[in-house]
């Protein structure tokens, strides 16, 4: 599988943000954007999950199933800021509705829901109304929804803000794991998270909008 993110531009408002950004990864590589608050990372990152429409250029998936490229948010999870969870529905029925919304896409296999909240190390609690529990709790079941339907691309935009060291070190072996199955990471993150060979793009904000970027 790769993802092809050519010359990639988009608008904020009146502003362009970023011009003429391009990537190329395949099954297993990793891309870590960086660049000061304001640059642009979380508006390229919706921009390859397919939640905002690029001004120019296009983020393509060429899939070993599939002769034609299709558009990379069809394969991907998106964690952004918000944990994309309701407060009054408790986490097995959060962690239900996504898995049937998304259904699995063909090529991998994804985990039932209390398998997945062993793998973010809560199992037990999945009765709970989600909204009873801690800041950190909740992120860690918002990264169990990338377990819950497979998807190759996991677009995740700094995904453990605000949470501990443990975590960050349970974060990591998910994102490893995906890795090494095959799968592709694009993340806004100041932190490792298992983005060991990782390529990088640095993210100018206006400064960049008459440079090129590419990674
Ligand atoms: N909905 C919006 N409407 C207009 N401008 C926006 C909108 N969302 C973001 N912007 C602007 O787009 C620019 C890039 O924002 P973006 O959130 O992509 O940056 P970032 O690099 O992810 O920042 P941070 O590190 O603070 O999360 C900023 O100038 C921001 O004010």
């Amino acid at each position: 599988m790769r993802l092809e993110a050519e010359s990639l531009s988009a608008r904020r408002g009146e502003d362009l943000i970023f011009v003429n950004v391009s990537f190329t990864l395949a099954s297993g590589d990793a891309l870590v954007l960086t660049g000061r608050n304001g640059s642009g990372k979380s508006t390229l990152l919706r921009v390859v999950a397919g939640l905002l429409r690029p001004e120019t250029g296009s983020a393509i998936c060429l899939s070993d199933m599939d002769a034609e490229a299709r558009p990379a948010g069809e394969f991907s999870h998106y964690l952004g800021h918000r944990n994309g969870m309701k407060r009054e529905l408790t986490v097995a029925e959060n962690l239900a509705f996504w898995k049937s919304y998304l259904g699995d896409i063909e090529g991998g296999q994804s985990l039932d829901i209390e398998e997945a909240a062993d793998a973010v190390e809560l199992s037990g609690i999945t009765h709970l109304p989600y909204g009873y529990l801690s800041a950190g709790q909740q992120r860690r079941f918002a990264m169990a929804r990338l377990l819950v339907a497979y998807r190759p691309i996991w677009i995740l935009d700094e995904p453990t803000a605000a949470l501990d060291r443990r975590a960050d070190a349970m974060f990591e072996d998910l994102v490893k794991g995906h890795r090494e199955a095959g799968g592709i990471v694009i993340a806004a993150t100041h932190q490792p998270l298992g983005m060991e060979g990782a390529q990088t793009l640095e993210m100018l904000g206006f400064d960049g909008v008459d440079t090129e970027y590419s990674a």
